[in-house]
């Protein structure tokens, strides 16, 4: 079952097109990669799958729901985390969980909390304040806060951005661990291939706005005559 789908959308900024005319799917328990150069649309993409930007053209069905008449419904399934996404600093980090549950109206938001600080390991932080967090520790709280809701897709920009070797590599496993035993597919943007080579099950390569290839790392590598994705990245980026 597709989780998300995507057709034709189209978005400009005054002069600028940053995306035409792309259509990408999620299917249910499936992780997705959206890569491309710096500046072919993925961040603009995002943001109208999430809802927070319009399209000027095209349409996005959720969980079998158009977006722009169910965006409640639709987007009570879905959750997001990004590097460039601050969070309140003045907060405790167990004050910001608190203030998501409440946000998100979950049921039992104590227990919730309570669930996602044991998941990223934030015990020993829990009563600090964000502003002094380091960035992989933001980052643990930025996807804490992502799952509280348990979404059914959740959107990942740049997961891993900032964060040195170990502190990605343990986040990759934990995503991927989250993504194999809840079943929640994700759609992940990220210039680190071999973290795309790892976690994705499938990729919607863009350029210049555009989705210009889809397969899985293997696939991609076969079509492009590449060793690696990397290498495949870089015939696409340069035509
Ligand atoms: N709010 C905006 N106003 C004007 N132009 C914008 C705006 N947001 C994005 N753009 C432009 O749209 C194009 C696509 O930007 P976008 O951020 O989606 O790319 P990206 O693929 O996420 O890039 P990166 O890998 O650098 O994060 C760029 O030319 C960018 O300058």
């Amino acid at each position: 079952m597709a989780i998300l789908e995507a057709s034709h959308l189209v978005k400009r900024f005054g002069a600028v097109t940053a995306v035409r005319d792309l259509s990408l799917t999620v299917r249910e328990g499936e992780v997705v990669g959206l890569l491309g150069p710096n500046g072919a649309g993925k961040s603009t993409t995002l943001h109208m799958l999430l809802g927070l930007i319009t399209p000027d053209a095209g349409g996005i069905e959720l969980f079998g729901l158009e977006l722009a008449r169910h965006r409640t419904e639709a987007l009570s399934q879905v959750n997001f985390a990004a590097s460039y996404v601050d969070l309140p600093g003045v907060l405790r980090v167990h004050e910001v969980l608190d203030v998501f549950a409440r946000l998100y109206a979950l049921r039992r938001p104590r227990e919730r909390v309570a669930e996602v600080i044991e998941l990223f390991e934030l015990g020993a932080i829990a009563r600090r304040r964000v502003l002094g967090l380091s960035s992989g520790q933001r980052t643990r709280v930025q996807l804490a806060k992502a799952l509280l809701n348990a979404p059914r897709l959740l959107v990942l920009d740049e997961p891993t951005a900032n964060l040195d070797p170990d502190a990605g590599d343990r986040i990759r496993g934990l995503l991927s661990r989250l993504a194999r035993e809840n079943g929640s597919a994700m759609l992940i943007t990220s210039h680190n291939m071999r973290e795309v080579e790892r976690m994705c099950d499938r990729i919607h390569f863009m350029a210049d706005g555009l989705v210009v290839a889809t397969g899985s790392a293997e696939e991609l590598a076969g079509r492009y005559e590449a060793e690696d994705l990397e290498e495949v990245f870089l015939k696409v980026a340069r035509g």
